[in-house]
This record gives C-alpha cells, sequence and structure tokens, in this order.
C-alpha cells in the first residue's frame, strides 16, 4: 500500500513539537526560579526579547529534520540567527543553550526521533541554527519555524507556541504548533492561571495541534511529560456565529496590534465580552479548538508580518473548520518570502464564514474613521 502523503513529515514535525515543548517547559521553569539570573534571556536589536528557549528550540528542530530528511536540499526558514550567540561574551549563553539542547536530545528516542551517539558540540548547535536562514519562496518546499512565538509570554511565565510548518509551492500543506501552557479552562488563557497540574499529577495544561491540508481533519494531543502521547482528539471549531455572543482575541502588546480598533469595530458589531488578549499563535489555537471564534491583529503600516508567526496556525484553523484571510477577505500569501507581501491591512481568523463575512463588512466600515 502506498505511504500517505506527508506521512513522515506530519509524524516527525509532531515529534519534534513535542520535544521542543518539553525543552520551553524546562527552560521557562527556570526562568521563574527567584535565583534566576536572567542570562537566559537577552534583547534583540528591535528591543524583543531572545531566549535560550528560542535557541535551544531552532537548533533541536534543525538538528532532526536533518537527520531525517538529510541536510542536503532541506530549507528551513526560522526566526532565529546565531550573530548574538556566536559572540565572545556569549560564552555562558552558548553554554546554557548547549546545555538546554542536549538535555532535549538525550530523550529524542522516547519521542520516536533520532538521537545523537554523543552530545552535540557549539559548532554543531551554532551550525544547526544557522542552517535555519533559508528565505522561502514560490518554489519549493520550505520549512518554517518560529522556535518560540510569543518570546514576551514565555519570559512573562505566560502563553507561547513552538510553530512548524510546511510550505510547498507557496501552499502551507501542514502545521504544528505546541502550546505547553495551554489549558483545559479557557479562562485561564488570558490570565495565567499558572498552576502546574491537577490532583496526583494529572495533566491540566499543554497541548501540540497539527492538520495537514486538505484533510479537513486537526488534531490535538495532550503534552505528558518526558513522552510521545498515545491518544489524539479530533478539533472543531465553535459553532458561534453571533456577535453578541463571540470571544475575540487579540495580541496583548498595544505596540502588536491596534486595540482601538479592534475595539471600535466589534463594538460596532454588538460583540459583548470584553477581547482576550493572548500571547503567541495561541490565539488560533483557540479558535481551532472553539475557545474563541475570532482572532484579529492589525499591526502598524509600517511593520511586516512574518510567515513563521502564521503558517502552522492557518492551516490547523482552516482544517478544524475556520476561515482566514487578510482585512480585504483575501487568503494569506505564503509564497513571497519571509514576509507575508501583499497583505492588506490586518489578519482576520473565524471559527466560521458567517462572522467573517460579518467582520470584513464591519472593518470596511469602520476603516475610513481610524487613523491606522
Ligand atoms: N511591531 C510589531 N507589530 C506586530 N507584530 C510584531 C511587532 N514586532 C514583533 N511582532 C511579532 O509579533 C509576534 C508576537 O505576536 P503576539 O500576537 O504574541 O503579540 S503579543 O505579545 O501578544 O502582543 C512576535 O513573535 P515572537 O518574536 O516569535 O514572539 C513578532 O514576530
Ligand atoms: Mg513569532
Ligand atoms: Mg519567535
Ligand atoms: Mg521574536
Amino acid at each position: 500500500m502506498a505511504e500517505e502523503f506527508l506521512a513522515t513529515e506530519m509524524d516527525t514535525a509532531v515529534r519534534v513539537v513535542h520535544l521542543a515543548s518539553s525543552l520551553c517547559v524546562k527552560v521557562q521553569d527556570k526562568l521563574r526560579l527567584p535565583s534566576s539570573t536572567n542570562g537566559h534571556v537577552k534583547s534583540k536589536d528591535d528591543d524583543s526579547p531572545v531566549t535560550v528557549a528560542d535557541w535551544g528550540v531552532q537548533a533541536i528542530v534543525s538538528w532532526v529534520l536533518a537527520q531525517v530528511f538529510g541536510g542536503q536540499n532541506l530549507s528551513i526558514v526560522a526566526e532565529e540567527d546565531t550573530e548574538s550567540l556566536s559572540k565572545a561574551e556569549s560564552l555562558g549563553l552558548l553554554g546554557a543553550v548547549s546545555s538546554a539542547v542536549n538535555e532535549a536530545l538525550s530523550e529524542a528516542s522516547t519521542y520516536g526521533l533520532p538521537k545523537p551517539d554523543k552530545p552535540l558540540g557549539t559548532t554543531e548547535i551554532l551550525e544547526a541554527i544557522g542552517r535555519c536562514s533559508s528565505v522561502g519562496g514560490p518554489k519549493g518546499r520550505h520549512w518554517v519555524l518560529d522556535p518560540v512565538d510569543g518570546t514576551l509570554g514565555f519570559v512573562r511565565g505566560d502563553q507561547y507556541a513552538v510553530a512548524l510548518a510546511l510550505i510547498e509551492n507557496g501552499k502551507v500543506l501542514l502545521g504544528v504548533l505546541g502550546c505547553p501552557n495551554y489549558p483545559v479552562k479557557k479562562e485561564c488563557l488570558s490570565n495565567g492561571c499558572n498552576s502546574q497540574s491537577g490532583a496526583a499529577g494529572s495533566v491540566t495544561k499543554g497541548c501540540v495541534m497539527y492538520a495537514k491540508r486538505g484533510s479537513g481533519q486537526a488534531w490535538m494531543q495532550p503534552l505528558i511529560p518526558g513522552g510521545y502521547p498515545e491518544s489524539a482528539t479530533l478539533l472543531k471549531v465553535s459553532s458561534v456565529d453571533d456577535p453578541v455572543l463571540a470571544t475575540v482575541c487579540e495580541p496583548v502588546e498595544r505596540a502588536n496590534s491596534n486595540h482601538l480598533f479592534t475595539a471600535g469595530l466589534t463594538n460596532s458589531m454588538g460583540v459583548r465580552k470584553q477581547p482576550m488578549r493572548v500571547y503567541s499563535m495561541v490565539k488560533y489555537a483557540a479558535i481551532a479548538c472553539g475557545d474563541a471564534e475570532v482572532f484579529m491583529k492589525f499591526a502598524q503600516s509600517s511593520y511586516k508580518e512574518k510567515i513563521w508567526d502564521h503558517a502552522a496556525g492557518v492551516v490547523i484553523v482552516e482544517e478544524a473548520g475556520g476561515v482566514v484571510t487578510d482585512a480585504g477577505g483575501r487568503n494569506l500569501d505564503f509564497s513571497k518570502g519571509v514576509y507575508l507581501e501583499g497583505l492588506d491591512r490586518g489578519i482576520i481568523a473565524c471559527s466560521g464564514q458567517v462572522l467573517h463575512e460579518k467582520i470584513i463588512g464591519a472593518v470596511y466600515a469602520s476603516w475610513e474613521s481610524s487613523s491606522l
């Protein structure tokens, strides 16, 4: 029998996101310790944070993909680079990345993934991170990775996601989102609820969601400490199509999305609930599993959205039954390289067509009066 289309790609992507998520959980726990020196967090040129987890995840995903698919023609488009990590003054940081990576990779076989014969050296780790400098484009296969999306949420002990997608000829073929802090109770999405686990160690948060383009199915697995879960459950978007009952999510930071514009917009549609402000692509996850109905992001016009911030989330929401477009109602274009070129104003992800059409209509009505 012919092997299922993209079976190895999907399986490897899901497993490596589980492994990457376990690395993130450990690093985030360390950041919470009062004794933490914060040596695990650096500021990038644009003042956004980057951590041991961002580099560590990029290294293990890159290393595993190269082992499974061969390093020769592997194209990975990912957020982080090695510039600041390679500097002499970053030796301590590189050591911390190396420890996190080797600790995670030592457990790779528990996740059904290849494991190095001996711990990776810092040169190999820098090589793995640096290999992810592809710029994507309209032709061929490109893996797209945001090792930690919502790094701000991550350092604040809140929501974040590990996001991995595969693009072929400009189309997203599959997407995987690791959401280690995704709560069982949706109220905890926007207010932390930092408890780790319930009675007798039962898992109360953390999952991996994934979908393959055209399958009409999106799946969720629980994140279990130190291993790969046996089971997966189907995801389904919410059936709510009345704005009055809808939960609308948006980025936490004003700098990343115009809260005033979305407030005016949702008000004009009769939305009653307060916006649910959540870090990272967990907002897409919330739509896919029916915990929210709408996700909107209207960045400043000078900001260009990057493909790794959306690819995995878009395919998961669409396969779970939702709709994702720009504010003009057009599909996002993943074929133009690192950026979502030609994006019309902002991003609108919805649980269904009816709500989506209402929002697009409301954007047209509100836009003129806004100063975006
Ligand atoms: N100025 C500006 N405007 C819009 N978006 C920006 C901007 N700067 C950065 N980014 C990207 O936003 C990603 C985080 O998005 P979030 O939705 O998590 O934002 S928020 O932290 O909840 O406010 C964040 O992803 P990570 O860097 O992976 O965390 C960035 O890629
Ligand atoms: Mg991101
Ligand atoms: Mg990131
Ligand atoms: Mg970042």
